[in-house]
C-alpha cells in the first residue's frame, strides 16, 4: 500500500521558506540566550544594548547535560511503563492508525513525588537557578543533535511516512520544519513523547527549583512566585490530563518532527516559558492581596474559556450526539463532519486561543508593570497564536470549502471578539 502512494512535494512553504528556516535556526537559540542573559542583569531592561556573550567555556557544563539526559531518560522510562491506556491517532495516508500510550499524567505524578523526595532530602534544587544558562545551552545541544538524527532517519522513511508540510525537497527547510511525520523507534513515538513530557513536566520542575531559590534567599516564597508556579502548574497538569487531545493537533497530524518542534519542545518551552519565575528570583515584586485576587480571577476566566472551548470541541468531535453538545447549532460540511456555530465556537473562531492568551497575561501580571521582559510570553504567544490561527484557517478552508466560508460569515472574529 505504502509503495503505491505518489510523491507529493510540499509546494506552499511556510515560515518564509528556506531563508526563513535559516533565520529561525539562528534566531530561536539567540532569543533564548538573550532573554536569559537580560533577565539576569540588575535592571532586566530590554532597552539596554545586550552585553557580549559570556565566554563559551562558562556556557558549557557537562554536569547540566548529564542531568538533562537523565531527566529525559526518566521520562522515557515512565512513558514506556505498562500503565495508562492506549488511544488511536487519526487515519494516516496509508490508511493505518498509530497507537499511542496515554499515561502522561501518571508520569507527572511520579515526577512530582520524586521532586517532593528531593525537597525533603534537601537536594540543592537551586543549582538549576545558579546554572540556568548552562542548562539552556545543554538543552539546545540535545535538540540540535535530536534534529540531525531525525533528519538522517527520515531519509530512509517511506514516502507515506513523510509530513505533508515537510517534504519540499529543500534539505534546510525540511530539516527545520520536520521531514518525517511520526518518527518512531519501535513503538516509541519521538514527537508525541517530546511534545508533552520532558519539556512540559520539566517546565514545572524548573519553576519548583526557582521557588526553592526564592525560599533560600528570602526565607519564604513570595506571593508572586507562588501564583506564577501555581498557574503554570495547573496549565501543565491540564495538558497532561487531556493528553489524548494532542493527537488531533496540527503538530501531530500535519507538521513533521524537525528542529522547530524538537527545539520548541525541549528548549523553548522549559527555558522561556519559565521566564516569569526566573525573573522573580532576582527581581522580587510586592503584590497586594487585592491585586492577587484580581489576577487569580483573570486566570480563572482564561482557564474557563480555554477548557470550556477545548472540551466542547473534543466532546463534539468524539460524539456529536453527546448530551453536552446536542443543543448547539452546527453547519454540515461536504466531508460529513459538522462545524459548531454556537456555544464557545460561536463567540469567535478560536475561543481556546482567547482563553489561553488571557491566562498568559495573568502569568505575567504578578511580575509587576515595571518591566517588559516578563511579558515576553504574552507577546510571543499572541504572535504564535495569530500565525497558528492563520495556518489552521488555511487547512480548514481546504478541508471544508464553502462550509468554512459560511462559518466565517456567521462568526466573523477570529480570536478577540469585535477586535480581530
Ligand atoms: N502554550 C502553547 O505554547 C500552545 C498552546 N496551544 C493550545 O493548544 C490547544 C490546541 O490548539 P491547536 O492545536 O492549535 O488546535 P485547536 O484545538 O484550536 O483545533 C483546531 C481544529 O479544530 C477544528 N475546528 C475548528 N473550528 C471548529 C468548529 N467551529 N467546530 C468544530 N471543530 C472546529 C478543526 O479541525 P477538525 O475539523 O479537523 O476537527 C481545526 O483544525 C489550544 O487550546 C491552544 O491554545 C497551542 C499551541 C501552543
Ligand atoms: C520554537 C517555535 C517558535 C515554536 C515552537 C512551538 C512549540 C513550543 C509549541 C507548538 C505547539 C505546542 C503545544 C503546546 C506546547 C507548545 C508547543 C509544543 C501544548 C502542549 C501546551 C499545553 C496545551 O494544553 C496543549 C498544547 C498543544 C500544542
Amino acid at each position: 500500500m505504502a509503495d503505491k502512494i505518489k510523491t507529493t512535494r510540499t509546494k506552499e512553504l511556510e515560515f518564509g521558506g528556506s531563508i526563513g528556516a535559516l533565520l529561525m535556526l539562528i534566531f530561536l537559540p539567540g532569543t533564548v540566550l538573550y532573554l536569559l542573559l537580560t533577565c539576569n542583569t540588575a535592571d532586566a531592561s530590554v532597552f539596554q544594548v545586550p552585553g557580549p556573550l559570556p565566554p563559551l567555556e562558562t556556557l558549557w557544563n557537562p554536569f547540566a547535560l548529564t542531568l538533562l539526559l537523565g531527566w529525559m531518560s526518566l521520562q522515557a522510562v515512565l512513558y514506556m511503563l505498562p500503565m495508562g491506556t492506549i488511544a488511536e491517532g487519526i487515519t494516516l495516508r496509508d490508511n493505518s492508525r498509530l497507537r499511542y500510550k496515554i499515561n502522561a499524567f501518571y508520569a507527572f505524578l511520579v515526577s512530582a513525588v520524586l521532586a517532593g523526595v528531593a525537597v525533603t532530602l534537601r537536594v540543592p534544587l537551586s543549582y538549576v537557578y545558579d546554572h540556568f544558562l548552562e542548562f539552556a545551552v545543554a538543552s539546545g545541544i540535545i535538540s540540535l543533535a535530536l534534529s540531525i538524527f531525525l533528519y538522517i532517519k527520515s531519509l530512509a522513511a517511506p514516502e507515506s511516512a513523510l509530513a505533508p508540510g515537510g517534504n519540499s525537497g529543500n534539505p534546510l527547510y525540511d530539516f527545520f520544519i520536520g521531514h518525517e511525520l511520526n518518527p518512531r523507534i519501535g513503538s516509541f513515538d519521538l514527537k508525541y513523547f517530546c511534545e508533552l513530557r520532558p519539556g512540559l513536566i520539566g517546565w514545572c520542575l524548573i519553576n519548583l527549583c526557582f521557588l526553592m531559590k526564592d525560599i533560600e534567599l528570602r526565607g519564604s516564597a513570595s506571593l508572586s512566585m507562588i501564583l506564577v508556579c501555581g498557574f503554570q502548574g495547573l496549565y501543565v497538569m491540564d495538558a497532561l490530563w487531556h493528553e489524548e487531545a494532542i493527537l488531533t493537533t496540527m503538530d501531530i497530524v500535519h507538521d513533521g518532527f524537525g528542529f522547530m518542534l524538537a527545539f520548541g519542545d525541549l528548549c523553548w518551552v522549559p527555558f522561556t516559558y519559565s521566564l516569569q519565575a526566573y525573573f522573580l528570583v532576582r527581581h522580587p515584586q510586592e503584590l497586594s492581596t487585592l491585586a492577587a485576587i484580581g489576577i487569580v480571577l483573570l486566570n480563572a476566566v482564561g482557564y474557563i474559556i480555554f477548557r470550556g472551548a477545548n472540551s466542547q470541541k473534543n466532546a463534539f468531535r468524539r460524539n456529536p450526539s453527546d448530551p453536552s453538545v446536542t443543543g448547539l447549532e452546527t453547519i454540515p460540511t461536504a466531508t460529513g463532519k459538522k462545524l459548531l456555530v454556537s456555544g464557545w465556537w460561536g463567540l469567535v473562531r478560536h475561543p481556546n486561543y482567547l482563553g489561553d492568551l488571557i491566562m498568559a497575561l495573568a502569568w505575567s501580571l504578578p511580575c509587576g508593570l515595571g518591566h517588559i521582559l516578563p511579558y515576553f510570553y504574552v507577546i510571543y504567544f499572541t504572535g504564535l497564536l495569530i500565525h497558528r490561527e492563520a495556518r489552521d484557517e488555511h487547512q480548514c478552508l481546504k478541508k471544508y470549502g464553502l462550509a468554512w466560508q459560511e462559518y466565517c460569515k456567521r462568526v466573523p472574529y477570529r480570536i478577540f471578539p469585535y477586535i480581530y
